[in-house]
């Protein structure tokens, strides 16, 4: 049905060819609402219209698509954002005051706990752009105590959502609680009595002191630097900061979480004034102020996790593939680089009878539930040299790395297949290379040498050595309910070699004239490396080369496309 509609839609457009969309849109009385979110509202449309051309509905093809049909989403898959989680609420200075009692006992409640930060991956979210616009999200603050002993609020928590394979890494932290942490253990106390120092330091150890607390409304600014304030309690950290990932944040959300994970617990709120309540100081006019909340700077990376990783030259027909697969609608078209962003597509194998279309052997030997559907991911092409930043680079290698089989798409109709798919794999190794330098530089770099030395990196300044090298699980997490995803923190993200996935080569365009030889060339060349007569196209030695096909296939007529799905599985199982 929609296809239909879309049909409907992309004859229209198909009329006057022209490559604006907007233009077209206006021309043909055409909304972008009506085309891309209400297909049923776009047909209403051109049934009220008098000048709308009559539509052929057979004329659409879903494999070879007229150019403006496809639905193109921002898509970002690295991004940089900082998080905060709330800051306390103030203590109140407060007395009760009823009939009779003029001058009554203090009765300031204590401020609420800010927010804390959390992160989820869920299935749904694809892409990293809502994150990466936003930039910062701050947690909720804490409201401040009130008086009759009421405590301030809650602040509201803020939910990173991301999308499921994100790569979560710490860039920077700001705790401030750590430092005065650090000052309280140096001073035993904030307020042990320092009187009797003279100097330059003590001033200032007291100037920040009396910043942390709060005068009765009313008092001029000047009785600070008079009041005779007691010692400024420990400071305070919520108990949910056990169940936080350790420092520095490494997280493989691989899996979609059934509940939030804690990256930022929100601060305490401060102290009313009862707790100041001594022998001497019947009536404290004071009150501590919230402790400030942690900041956070993290690099996401989203990996995408598709079973199947199709790697190709550009206007190999890798997308026309995908189409013929699945139902995926990414974008087709008879030029380069025509996908700019990695889309995944589905093969359902069971066809919704819960009875899977492909049998594998292996599984049921083995007691297995067969597998009912895969999935595969279409990246932009690669061009030779691309590690050297030609074309669109080799970033996105990174999206089919995770995939267990890798499907190279030749073009048989564009010359010597055998060297377009060396070509293909010598890519794939600069990858793997950048990748495992980039690997060593996170991993090996930062230890400190024989003297404890750590090397200076210029550009890292949030890493800390000193906590990179601490491989430890974070402390306090037993028994935590989220331990399951604390327990994957990247220690080193240590991927396996490339070459060593199974892989198949698709051969498509096999309908144009002259292609058979080249496909015959690739098949030759193919048992050769199976039989170890050639080396492996990556050069590696152990690389795998257990039953290297080549499937011919017109993919743009779906032809030779039905034994795929089997072949892939075949593959996936064993
Ligand atoms: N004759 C023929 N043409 C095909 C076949 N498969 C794809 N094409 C055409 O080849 C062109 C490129 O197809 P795409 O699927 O966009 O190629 P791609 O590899 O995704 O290209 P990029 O996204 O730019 O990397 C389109 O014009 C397709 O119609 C095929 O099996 N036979
Ligand atoms: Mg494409």
């Amino acid at each position: 049905m929609r296809e239909l509609f879309s049909d409907l839609v992309d004859e229209d457009e198909d009329e006057d060819e022209d490559e604006d969309e907007d233009e077209d849109e206006d021309s043909q009385g055409w909304t972008m609402d009506g085309r891309c979110s209400n297909k049923s509202m776009s047909i209403i449309h051109c049934q009220s219209t008098a000048t709308a051309p009559p539509v052929d509905v057979n004329q659409y093809d879903h494999l070879n698509p007229a150019p403006p049909d496809y639905s193109s989403q921002p898509f970002t898959d690295a991004c940089t954002i900082s998080l905060a989680s709330g800051a306390g609420g103030h203590g109140c200075i407060s007395f009760l005051r009823e009939k009779y009692v003029a001058n009554g006992p203090a009765n300031g409640g204590d401020g609420g706990t800010g927010g804390n930060v959390y992160i989820q991956a869920v299935r749904g979210e694809t892409s990293l752009n809502k994150l990466s616009r936003k930039g910062i999200l701050k947690a909720e603050r804490g409201k401040n105590g009130q008086g009759s002993l009421r405590g301030g609020t809650r602040g509201e928590d803020v939910l990173v959502v991301v999308p499921v394979g994100t790569v979560v890494r710490e860039l920077a932290r700001h705790d401030p609680l750590a430092e005065d942490e650090a000052q309280y253990k140096c001073n035993r106390g904030f307020g042990r009595d320092l009187e009797d120092d003279d100097g330059e330091g003590v001033d200032q150890t007291r100037k920040w002191r009396r910043d942390r607390w709060l005068l009765y409304p009313g008092t001029l600014p000047k009785s600070f630097s008079s009041a005779d304030f007691p010692a400024l309690p420990r400071p305070r950290r919520s108990n949910l900061v056990a169940s936080q990932p350790s420092a520095p944040i490494r997280l493989d959300l691989d899996k979609p979480m059934d509940r939030p994970m804690l990256l930022a617990a929100g601060a305490m709120g401060g102290l009313g004034n009862p707790h100041f309540v001594t022998k001497s100081i019947g009536r404290p006019k004071f009150a501590t102020k919230g402790e400030e909340g942690i900041r956070l700077k993290l690099q996401l990376e989203l990996k995408l996790l598709a079973d199947v990783g199709l790697v190709g030259l550009p206007n190999a027909g890798k997308s026309t593939l995908l189409r013929a697969l699945t139902r995926s609608r990414t974008r087709v078209g008879d030029w380069a680089f025509t996908t700019l962003a990695p889309s995944v597509g589905t093969v359902v194998l069971d066809n919704h009878t819960r009875r899977p279309a492909v049998q594998n052997q292996r599984a049921r030997q083995e007691g297995r539930e067969a597998r009912t559907h895969f999935t595969i991911a279409d990246i932009p092409g690669l061009i030779e040299d691309a590690h050297l930043d030609r074309g669109l680079g080799l970033g996105f290698l990174r999206h089919i790395e995770r995939a267990a089989v890798l499907a190279f798409v030749i073009d048989l109709s564009a010359g010597d297949a055998v060297q377009a798919l060396k070509a293909l794999w010598k890519e794939v190794g600069e990858y793997e290379l950048l990748r495992d330098r980039d690997v060593n530089v996170e991993s090996e770099t930062r230890l400190p040498d024989a003297n404890g030395m750590v090397p200076f990196q210029p550009f890292e300044s949030g890493d800390s050595p000193e906590i990179e090298t601490d491989p430890s699980p974070p402390q306090g997490a037993n028994g935590d309910v989220f331990e399951p995803v604390q327990d994957r923190i990247l220690p080193e993200l240590r991927l396996p070699p490339i070459s060593s996935k199974p892989w198949l080569v698709v051969a498509t365009k096999a309908d144009l004239p002259g292609t058979q030889d080249h496909f015959r060339l690739l098949q030759e060349y193919l048992m050769k490396v199976q039989a170890g007569g050639e080396g492996h196209p990556s050069g590696k030695e152990n690389a795998w080369r257990k039953s290297l096909t080549a499937v011919p296939v017109s993919a743009i007529n779906r032809e030779g496309v039905a034994g795929i799905p089997e072949l892939i599985v075949g593959l996936l199982e064993n």
